[in-house]
């Protein structure tokens, strides 16, 4: 099945537009995980078995697992996830971006090594460098667009032409590179204006939209501003917000409750 086919059934089967953020910092951690050698895979794990019938997709954060050397519990918990719910796609977020040789084993280290249904990709180097992501068909490839973050506008606000360069990047994605229907665009919840105009250039292009919870990005405003006709489209990640919503034992039950919250929030505004 492909990653676009995975998501459009847990959209439905789950009613979810919810991305849950994998993004596990050990100094936040439950005292009862701490010193743990498995202690990120144990936390990560526990939170996707919380919330997985509430999610449209997972999206593990790489740098939080290499910078703890963690990476084979990467490797463990994405194995997991299709294991227990094979229903949902995971979205390996490494912002990678390089001249194409490059590319290709970075394209396997997301699809072929970590076994993501999807990767987040950074399109500024061009076609030739998201290309070596497209040559697995049955993968997906979500391209930064307009982030979330506010130095985001440093680059992605510049004029080019008559058009600011997020709407160039969401142009070509959709009129020129998007030829298997395997690309998303990342836009920020942060920017629901933003979202909005990026909604009318891609047409029903899957966004991944982070921003949401501790970020303060508005739901209504997101849900509103990037819906589809079929009131689905998006995958609006929460991170933090959900992973760190319990401090003691029971994180687990307090995710779970986070998760609910937001996974309602989104679909009031349906
Ligand atoms: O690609 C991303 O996921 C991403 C793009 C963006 O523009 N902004 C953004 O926050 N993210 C990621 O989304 C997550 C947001 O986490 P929270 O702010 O804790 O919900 C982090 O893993 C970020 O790296």
């Amino acid at each position: 099945m492909t990653f676009t086919d995975q998501l459009a059934a847990a959209w439905q089967d789950n009613d979810s537009l919810l991305c849950v953020g994998l993004d596990p910092d050990p100094a936040k951690f439950p005292a009862h995980l701490k010193g743990r050698d498995d202690a990120i895979f144990e936390f990560c794990t526990a939170i996707v078995d919380a919330t997985a019938d509430l999610a449209c997709s997972f999206k593990p954060q790489i740098a939080y697992f290499a910078a703890r050397r963690a990476e084979d519990q990467l490797e463990a918990l994405i194995a997991h996830i299709h294991e227990k719910h094979p229903g949902i796609p995971v979205i390996l977020d490494a912002k990678r971006g390089d001249i194409g040789s490059t590319a290709e084993q970075y394209a396997v280290e997301a699809f072929e090594r970590f076994r993501a249904d999807a990767v987040t990709v950074n399109p500024y180097m061009g076609r030739d460098s998201v290309e070596p992501y497209l040559a697995f068909p049955d993968k997906g490839v979500i391209l930064l667009c307009r982030t979330s973050n506010a130095g985001g506008s440093d680059l992605q606000f510049l004029d080019v032409g008559g058009e600011k360069l997020y709407q160039r990047v969401a142009r070509l994605a959709a009129e020129q590179w998007n030829t298997s229907g395997q690309i998303g665009l990342v836009v920020g919840a942060t920017f629901p204006a933003e979202i909005a105009r990026v909604r009318q250039i891609v047409g029903d292009m899957p966004l991944l939209v982070p921003g949401i919870g501790a970020q303060g990005g508005d739901v209504e405003a997101t849900v509103n501003a990037g819906k589809t006709a079929k009131t689905t489209g998006l995958m609006i990640n929460s991170s933090r917000a959900i992973l760190y919503a319990g401090q003691d034992e029971n994180y687990a039950a307090a995710a779970r409750r986070a998760a609910q919250e937001t996974r309602d929030a989104i679909n009031r505004y349906r």
